[in-house]
């Protein structure tokens, strides 16, 4: 199969908007919005790609992206291979300008304003309101920015998040914001394979090294690691830079 490989970037600014294009006329899907980005040429790395693609689209020079999530869409005319980057504010610099007839538009994860999206983005925008820290326990939930993930004797709203263990059915009359799935090795993460979002459980340093080896890998959905304090702070840089999504830090009081 001939695959293209894609690398695409979202632009945060000081505010924690992040920032979509519409695609141009003349191309496929114009005027429907996206990532900026484009297709990695011969000989470039997807990172090399998004650096040139954001130069060229946008005027704005990335000091620092960080891997995120990857994913493979068929379209009628391309198979395509997303390599999605996050570039935080302070790790860019620029300001930035349509160079290619696109439009512009600075949004809130999870509540925005422009239309039509790119159908393949669909679980990504939703991804993005996923919040970076959390904290909790298995046993009690775990507590973000407008964001919780709970078990399923403590779901009680349309807006919770459901977790599970990697191989325990949904119960059927629960109709969650998204499925989280708790792993804690590669056995597991083959078997979540209809999760949202995967809460990886580290308990200890082998644990620790196989998210790394895992999200070096690529991961296609949203994982946080929950880990204990000491552990969080000690691979959480190496975690974030692989493409971790967010830290669940595990509370004291609780030993699940
Ligand atoms: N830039 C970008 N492309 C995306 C995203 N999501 C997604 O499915 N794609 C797909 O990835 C492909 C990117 O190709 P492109 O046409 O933007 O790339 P390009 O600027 O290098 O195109 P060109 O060679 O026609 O100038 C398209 O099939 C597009 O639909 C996204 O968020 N951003």
């Amino acid at each position: 199969m001939n695959i293209t490989h894609v690398a695409a970037g979202v632009l945060y600014n000081a505010a924690g908007e992040v920032l979509l294009s519409s695609r141009p006329a003349g191309k496929a899907y114009a005027g429907y919005w996206e990532f900026a980005g484009g297709k990695v040429e011969a000989g470039e790395t997807p990172e090399q790609a998004l650096r040139r693609e954001f130069a060229e689209e946008l005027g704005v020079h990335i000091v620092r992206a960080r891997a995120w999530l990857q994913k493979i869409h068929a379209y009628e005319h391309a198979t395509v291979h997303l390599h999605f980057f996050r570039v935080f504010s302070g790790d860019w610099h620029g300001e930035p300008t349509a160079k290619e007839g696109q439009d512009l538009a600075w949004q809130r994860a999870g509540a925005y304003s422009v239309s039509p999206m790119l159908p393949a983005n669909a679980a990504l925008l939703e991804a993005l309101a996923v919040p970076e820290i959390f904290s909790g326990c298995l046993k009690h939930g775990l507590h973000g920015e407008n964001y919780r993930i709970v078990p399923p004797n403590l779901f009680s709203r349309a807006d919770d998040a459901l977790l599970l263990d990697a191989d325990t059915p949904v119960p059927c009359k629960l109709t969650p914001r998204a499925l989280w799935r708790v792993v804690a090795n590669r056995a597991e993460l083959a078997q979540a394979h209809d999760a949202d979002a995967l809460l990886w459980r580290a308990d200890g340093e082998a644990g620790a090294l196989s998210l790394l080896a895992v999200l070096k890998d690529g991961v296609s959905v949203p994982v946080a690691a929950y880990a204990n304090k000491a552990l969080c702070d000690r691979f959480g840089g190496a975690w974030q830079e692989a493409g971790l999504h967010a830290l669940a830090v595990q509370t004291e009081r609780q030993n699940v």
